[in-house]
């Protein structure tokens, strides 16, 4: 657990890092209609952001989460919602090259970040060997909670986007037999008052790499320290399918993305709400 790993597809910006200004400028110009409309407009139909909020918003450095937090300070320039934004970073123990490409593009960005240690590839590599990111992830989420509750925040902001929605919807049906995606919002269990929320969730990806180079960062990618190229593949195995199935039908990814808004519960076997299980049988004879 000592190295940086090199499998993870690696994004080459286009140019030189651009001024600061115009970076910001491009956001809600050049990619108003792929970005920033997306962006309010999740926030808007997902209701994310009431007034008096506070919303911690939470960067790791990659491309997502780095826009994310372009986007909040953008959003909360232009609109006249009243709420409050801090961005906070867990290292959760980066290679310290890879922490100082995080703090230069913070720098550069101007984003004024609240960074804290999360130890968390240690203990991981410690005790969950075997299935490290089950147990990274949930780690982390712990530690992001934590820290936006002791700021004072009362959201959560992650930079999942629309692809990891769709792929999250596939990854269920091929792999776990369910039917689940990922919500834009949601009341966290274990920290009261807390809520998560996903103003990407419109946004796609192709779009934040091509922001992500024009704007000529170096955003990291899989920093990860445990689990290596190990667990991103059945994500990258479903990114492949979903390519091979757009061959065929270009719009495949939009009906992926709708099925979830459109479940036909009449013609559903079964399903669970609330922790309680249900079947079509125990409606059927009160029909
Ligand atoms: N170390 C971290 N510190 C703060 N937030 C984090 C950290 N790791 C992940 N997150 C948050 O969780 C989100 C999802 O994490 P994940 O590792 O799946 O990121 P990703 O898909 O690679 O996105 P990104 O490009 O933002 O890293 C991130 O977009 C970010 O908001």
């Amino acid at each position: 657990m000592n190295s940086i790993q090199s499998n993870c597809p690696v994004l080459i910006p286009e140019s030189e890092r651009k001024p600061l200004a115009e970076i910001e400028r491009a956001i809600i110009t050049k990619f108003r209609h792929k970005i920033y409309s997306p962006f309010v407009r999740a926030i808007k139909d997902f209701q994310l952001i009431k007034d008096g909020d506070k919303v911690a918003v939470a960067i790791s450095g990659g491309k997502d989460s780095l826009l994310m937090a372009k986007l909040f300070q953008e959003f909360k320039n232009h609109s006249k919602a009243k709420f409050e934004v801090e961005f906070i970073v867990m290292d959760p123990g980066y290679h310290p090259d890879i922490k100082r490409l995080l703090i230069d593009n913070l720098n550069y960005l101007n984003i004024p970040a609240h960074i804290f240690d999360g130890k968390i590839f240690e203990v991981v590599d410690r005790i969950a060997k075997d299935y490290p990111c089950y147990m990274c992830a949930r780690m982390r989420r712990g530690a992001l909670y934590n820290k936006a509750k002791e700021i004072g925040c009362n959201k959560l902001a992650l930079g999942h986007h629309y692809n990891d929605v769709i792929e999250t919807i596939l990854l269920n049906v091929l792999y776990s037999g369910n039917f689940k995606t990922m919500m834009p919002k949601l009341k966290a269990q274990n920290f009261e008052g807390m809520e998560l929320i996903r103003p990407m969730y419109y946004i796609e990806e192709r779009y934040i790499e091509q922001f992500t180079k024009y704007a000529g960062i170096w955003p990291l990618n899989c920093a990860c320290m445990v689990a290596a190229k190990k667990i991103g593949n059945k994500r990258y195995e479903i990114k492949e399918l979903i390519n091979n199935l757009k061959k065929d039908f270009e719009d495949v990814e939009k009906s992926i993305f709708k099925a979830a808004q459109n479940v036909n519960l009449d013609s559903i076997i079964g399903w669970q709400k609330g922790g309680q299980k249900y079947s079509f049988l125990d409606f059927y004879d009160k029909e």
